[in-house]
C-alpha cells in the first residue's frame, strides 16, 4: 500500500536531492552500498545496546537512500539489470541487519526469549515473502499479488516503533511497549502475506501449466 501510494510523494520530494547527487558525480551503486552501510551500523551498533531512539535515527537518515538510488538510476537513463539486483539484495542486507539487531537486544539485556523469537520470525518471514515474489518472477509467473504487509511497511511499522520507544530513556513512561506491539504486528502481518503470495503462485502456476497443457494438446493435434 505505501509502495503504491506513498512512492509517488517522496519519489517528487527526494527527486532534487537525486540530480544534486548526480550532479555531483556520485553514481547510484555508491548511494545504495553507503546506504546499506548506514543502516547496518544503526542496527548493529543502536540496537543490541537498547538505543532505539538514536539508532532509528541513524537508520531512517541511510533507508531513504533505497528511494535515492533507483531516482538517480532513472534520471540518468542508467537504470541496468545489476542495478536492480544490488537494490534487492541489500535490501534484504539491511532488513536482516534491522531485525537482527531487535533480535540481539531481546537475547541480551533485554532479555525477553518470546520477543527475541518474534524478532528472529519477523527476520525470516521478511525474507521469504521478498523470496517468492523473486522466486515466482525468476520462473515466469507474474505474482500479482503484493499483499498485506510490504517492505515499506515493515519498516515503517517497526522503525516508528522503535523509535517512540526510545524516547523511553529521554523520560517518557510506559512508551516501550510500542516495540513488542510492533513487532507482533509485523509477525503476524507477514505471515497472512506470505500466505497470500504463495496461494497467488499456487494458482498462476496452475495456470500456466494447464496453458501449456492445452498448447501442446492443440500442436499434436495439428500434426495428425
Ligand atoms: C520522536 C520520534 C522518534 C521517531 C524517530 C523517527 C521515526 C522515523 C521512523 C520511520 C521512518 C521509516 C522510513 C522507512 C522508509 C522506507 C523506505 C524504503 O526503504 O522503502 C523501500 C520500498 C521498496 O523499495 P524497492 O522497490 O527497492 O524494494 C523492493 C521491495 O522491498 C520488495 O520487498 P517485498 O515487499 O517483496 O518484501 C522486494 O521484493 C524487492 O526485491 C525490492 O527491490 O519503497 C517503497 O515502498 C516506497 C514507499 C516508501 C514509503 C516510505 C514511507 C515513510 C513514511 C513515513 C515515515 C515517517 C514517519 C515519521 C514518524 C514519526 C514518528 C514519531
Ligand atoms: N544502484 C541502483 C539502484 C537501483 N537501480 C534501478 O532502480 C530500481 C529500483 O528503484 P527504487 O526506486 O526502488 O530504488 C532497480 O530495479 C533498478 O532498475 C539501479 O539501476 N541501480
Ligand atoms: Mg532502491
Ligand atoms: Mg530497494
Amino acid at each position: 500500500m505505501l509502495n503504491k501510494y506513498a512512492r509517488a510523494f517522496f519519489t517528487r520530494v527526494l527527486t532534487p536531492f537525486a540530480a544534486l547527487l548526480l550532479r555531483l558525480g556520485v553514481s547510484p551503486d555508491a548511494v545504495t552500498l553507503i546506504g546499506t552501510a548506514g543502516v547496518m551500523a544503526g542496527a548493529l551498533v543502536f540496537f543490541p545496546m537498547g538505543e532505539f531512539f538514536w539508532g532509528t535515527i541513524v537508520i531512517t537518515i541511510f533507508v531513504f537512500s533505497d528511494l535515492v538510488d533507483g531516482n538517480m538510476a532513472r534520471q540518468a537513463g542508467i537504470s541496468s539489470r545489476w542495478g536492480a539486483f544490488l537494490d534487492s539484495t541489500l535490501d534484504r542486507v539491511a532488513d536482516g541487519a534491522i531485525f537482527g539487531g531487535l533480535a540481539l537486544w531481546y537475547a541480551g539485556n533485554g532479555d525477553d526469549n518470546v520477543m527475541c523469537a518474534v524478532a528472529i520470525f519477523c527476520l525470516a518471514s521478511g525474507q521469504v515473502v521478498s523470496y517468492t515474489k523473486a522466486r515466482g518472477e525468476s520462473i515466469g509467473l507474474p505474482v500479482a499479488v503484493n499483499g498485506l504487509v510490504e517492505r515499506a511497511e515493515r519498516l515503517v511499522i517497526s522503525l516508528v516503533a522503535a523509535g517512540l520507544s526510545g524516547l523511553h530513556k529521554f523520560g517518557v513512561p510506559g512508551i516501550q511497549i510500542l516495540l513488542p506491539i510492533a513487532l507482533w504486528i509485523v509477525a503476524v502481518g507477514s505471515l497472512v502475506t506470505l500466505v497470500q503470495r504463495v496461494v497467488t503462485v499456487r494458482r498462476e502456476s496452475a495456470e500456466a501449466d494447464a496453458a501449456e497443457a492445452a498448447a501442446a494438446d492443440r500442436g499434436s493435434g495439428a500434426a495428425q
